[in-house]
């Protein structure tokens, strides 16, 4: 059997018999070769090798019939090798024609009608076969294993093993096949000849037994598979080119679609903005202790004598009328004094203008300090303006300090501040009085030489005793100083030592910390340092072996709006700090918020907004908004002309009665129409010439400051440049209304520069002559001699308007004032902030109104009026005059433009 078995695959071998033929015929084209490493039988190894070579020939030269089967060339090159069994079984069904021409090939397309999952199923029908269709089937079936040309015929016979065995997966396909097989293998084997049919079972039986070994079935599978991607190589060959000719026809789709818009695409899904669940804040920051400003209204009322402060200041302060301890200093005072809620470290205290922070840190410095026989200077407050010093100073007389408090700032000549500052001491000491007086003078001495200070020098040893020599001390006990002056003391002040302090205060500190002052921090520093090296025992202390060094000072940081510049603040070394915050309970707490600065505005603030369109006519906006709102009991008639036309004369009753205030107002609102068109007729041509005119030099005059505005005195921090940015204002931000009626005895207008301040304080006066003598500023100037009588003057009630620059922004404390202008619009929040802090202090009503040009609005409505840093009660109103300015005040407005320009020219 054997030898037999061999006979046909040699035979095959030399493609000369028709078994041979048969066999390559079977071999489809297109179908890769199964494996053939049966372990059985090297010549049926063989003979499917040469199978296989037949499956990768190409299949139009073996089988040209097949391809011009109109139904194979329809069908997709994927599913070629089964359509073309579908179309063979289907032409010798119902093609006469292609039968006729298809004697040659009937065999391998019958055979190729058959799957292996038909050969094994089992059907009723093959089953009762006879014997001789049966072997042919099976034989068939070895050749379609080796014609399963799809890769996933092939696969799903890899996977599905059982498949051979279990009924066919697809009956209708295998029922039409199967009729189709009968048809065939019956005209088959009328032709084949006996012997070569029992050759064939011979070879099925034993491929039978071969299919049964799994090691053959394995590797035939691994033949396959190898097969399988060797076949589809080419068609990633395909797909390459596919794609680039696809790349090639969207280039040239690219060039005819340029210059055509996009389709609109859907906008992106918005991304959920993940909070971040660390800050990168120290603790002491993100957890501070907040408090409510709002406590007075709680009924939370917390007086002076339960902080523990001594019954002798308590006394004092009820006597300046402080009863209650404001919100700031009912958290801060307990955290400073030797009691038991004391805070063993530095503090760092954020709370709104006006809310009484002097008195939290001056009433623990004044308890804490008792005096003494000599003076040490223990403590040392620093603050940026002189007029704070001085109200630094006020604080600690309110609480009846007995203290030696001293002032240091630039309006005095050194020298005379040091005679003040300093004293000399007289101390026993033999040894250096001898080393003095056998001193000779030196190259150096003599490089150096100051002849006043040798005499005092002199003087000084001709008046002290014998044995004793002369040691410098500072003279008082506190020192509240602006810092260019304390970097002066530090340097130049023989004596000025910090080796006592115990306090050290620094007021409006983002203020101090943002300008360099003569590098005052890392000045005060250093000089702090020095004093921890000095022994403060003597030499007794340092021959016993205790020597005694002076501690830290305790730090207390203070302002409106603290900055939350960590290395800002760490350039102060703080000691276990401790931030308090009040008016943030209550606010968002999220890390972001913690880490962004928050600015809280006083409680009792009515804030608005006054549009000006393109700022020509400010003045006369001004002079309006201080004629219609400001009630001005005080202040005497000072309508102008032009304004008692345009309201009837109805508005002295509003300087003469509070009571018809309301009246008059109404009253001018009903008789702008006849008193403007009144106005109108009057002097329309030339009023309006004129008008044209002084509005635009008016104008031009305002913003020529710009250039030389003072910038020592403008807050450091510009957040924006507004006018940058366009933008309407007559969109309303908020609901507009009218504010409540201002009491007050005076106005403070800021405007952006010392210029600006000084050209608007003489208009004003112009525009309206008996405001004249009511007219004070406030600016920085050599001569500081008007700032002081403009506060001297509004303490006497003489002046009633104060045009200022930012110098009088901060810390400021004008008592009773009740309303800020911001004629020209701040530069950051940070000056917003501290300018309309000067009013509505200690819980007072007060009014600020802003002044905004077109191209501000914009800004203002970002950084001011929806700033998420700055914590308000209220809304800012947008505030519109009853009536447009009238030709009448616009004549008035450039007759003082004129008067102004003459002025200045001389
Ligand atoms: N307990 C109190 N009761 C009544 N008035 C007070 C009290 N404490 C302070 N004041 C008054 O409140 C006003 C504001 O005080 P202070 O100047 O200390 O505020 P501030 O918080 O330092 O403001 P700024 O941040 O603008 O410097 C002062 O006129 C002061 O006399």
């Amino acid at each position: 059997m054997a030898k037999k078995a061999k006979i046909p695959s040699e035979v095959s071998n030399n493609a000369d018999s028709p078994a041979k033929k048969r066999q390559r015929d079977a071999a489809a084209p297109d179908a890769p070769s199964p494996s053939s490493t049966s372990p059985v039988s090297r010549p049926k190894k063989r003979k499917r090798e040469k199978a296989e070579s037949a499956a990768t020939t190409p299949r139009k030269n073996e089988n040209p019939e097949g391809l011009q089967s109109p139904e194979i060339d329809s069908q997709d090159n994927h599913s070629k090798s089964q359509t073309k069994k579908k179309s063979a079984s289907s032409a010798d069904r119902s093609s006469p024609t292609t039968d006729a021409k298809d004697t040659g090939t009937k065999k391998s397309k019958k055979r190729r009608s058959l799957s292996p999952v038909e050969s094994s199923t089992g059907t009723p029908s093959l089953k009762a076969g006879s014997e001789k269709s049966r072997s042919k089937i099976l034989d068939v079936d070895e050749h379609d294993e080796h014609h399963s040309s799809t890769p996933k015929k092939k696969k799903k016979k890899r996977n599905t093993p059982k498949d051979a065995a279990s009924p066919s997966s697809d009956e209708e396909d295998t029922n039409e096949k199967y009729h189709s097989r009968r048809s065939k293998n019956k005209e088959a084997s009328d032709d084949t000849s006996t012997p070569s049919r029992k050759r064939k079972h011979q070879q099925t039986q034993g491929r039978k037994l071969e299919d049964d070994d799994p090691t053959t079935k394995h590797s035939k599978i691994m033949k396959k598979f190898e097969k399988s991607t060797k076949g589809n190589k080419p068609n990633e060959e395909d797909a390459d080119q596919t794609n680039d000719s696809e790349k090639e026809l969207d280039e040239t789709t690219a060039v005819v679609a340029k210059g055509l818009e996009p389709l609109p695409q859907p906008q992106p899904a918005p991304e959920k903005g993940e909070k971040p669940t660390y800050s990168t804040m120290p603790n002491w920051i993100t957890t501070p202790i907040t408090k409510s400003p709002y406590e007075k209204k709680d009924d939370q009322l917390i007086d002076f004598s339960s902080l523990n402060l001594d019954k002798g200041i308590v006394s004092k302060l009820e006597k300046h009328g402080y009863k209650e301890a404001t919100a700031v200093q009912a958290t801060v005072i307990p955290l400073l004094i030797n009691r038991a809620h004391r805070h063993y470290g530095d503090l760092c205290v954020s709370a709104s203008t006006g809310s009484g922070k002097t008195l939290s840190y001056v009433l623990p410095m004044d308890q804490s300090l008792e005096r003494e026989p000599l003076a040490r200077l223990r403590g040392l407050i620093v603050v940026p303006t002189r007029e704070l010093v001085k109200q630094a100073r006020e604080s600690f007389e309110a609480c009846g300090s007995n203290l030696r408090i001293g002032t240091a700032v630039g309006n005095v000549a050194l020298k005379d501040e040091q005679q003040k500052l300093i004293r000399w001491d007289q101390v026993y000491n033999p040894e250096n009085y001898i080393a003095n007086q056998q001193r000779a003078f030196t190259g150096s001495d003599w490089d150096n030489f100051d002849l006043l200070k040798y005499k005092d020098e002199v003087n000084r040893s001709s008046s002290s005793l014998s044995q004793y020599i002369q040691m410098p001390q500072p003279n008082v006990d506190v020192l509240i100083t602006t810092p260019g002056r304390l970097v002066d003391h530090i340097r130049q002040t023989e004596g000025f030592s910090l080796r006592h302090l115990q306090w050290l205060v620094i007021d409006e500190a983002d203020r101090l910390l943002n300008e360099s002052f003569q590098e005052w921090v890392s000045v005060l520093m250093t000089e702090l340092d020095k004093a921890k090296t000095v022994n403060l025992g003597g030499p007794v202390m340092d021959n016993i072996g205790h020597p005694l060094r002076s501690s830290s000072p305790r730090k207390v940081i203070l302002s409106a709006t603290l900055t939350n510049d960590i290395t800002k603040l760490n350039s102060l070394r703080l000691d276990n700090p401790k931030l308090v915050a009040i008016g943030l309970e209550g606010a968002e707490s999220t890390e972001v918020a913690k880490e962004s600065e928050q600015f809280v505005l006083p409680l009792s603030l009515e804030e608005h907004y006054l549009p000006v369109d393109d700022g020509s006519e400010k003045p006369v906006h001004l002079m309006r908004l201080i004629l219609q709102e400001i009630n001005r009991t005080t202040w005497g008639s000072i309508a102008t002309p032009a304004y008692k036309l345009e309201t009837g004369n109805k508005h002295e009753s509003s300087d003469e009665d509070t009571s018809s205030d309301d009246t008059s107002s109404s009253g001018s609102d009903t008789s702008d129409s006849d008193s403007d068109s009144e106005s109108e007729s009057e002097s329309d041509s030339s009023s309006d010439a004129t008008s044209s005119s002084g509005s635009s030099s008016g104008s031009s005059s305002d913003s020529s400051s710009d250039s030389s505005s003072d910038e020592s005195e403008s807050e450091s921090e510009s957040e924006s440049d507004s006018s940058s940015e366009e933008t309407s204002v007559d969109e309303p931000l908020v609901q507009s209304t009218k504010p409540s009626k201002v009491d007050t005895k005076s106005v403070l207008i800021f405007t952006k520069s010392t210029e600006s301040a000084a050209r608007l304080s003489l208009l004003l006066g112009l525009m309206n002559p008996s405001l004249k003598e009511k007219i004070g500023t406030i600016v920085k100037s050599n001569n500081s001699s008007s700032s002081r009588k403009t506060l001297k003057d509004y303490r006497a009630g003489k002046v009633k308007i104060i045009v200022a620059t930012d110098r009088a922004s901060r810390g400021i404390d004008l008592v009773d004032l009740g309303a800020v202008i911001n004629y020209d619009i701040p530069t950051s929040i940070t000056t917003y902030v501290h300018r309309i802090g000067r009013t509505a202090r200690a819980g007072k009503t007060g009014h600020a109104w802003t002044l905004v040009e077109h191209r501000e609005g914009l800004w203002f409505q970002k950084v001011i009026v929806k700033s998420q840093n700055v914590v308000r009660s209220g809304k800012v109103m947008k505030y519109t005059t009853a009536k447009k300015n009238t030709k009448a005040m616009r004549k008035e407005f450039s007759a003082a433009l004129e008067k102004l320009e003459k002025a200045v020219k001389g």
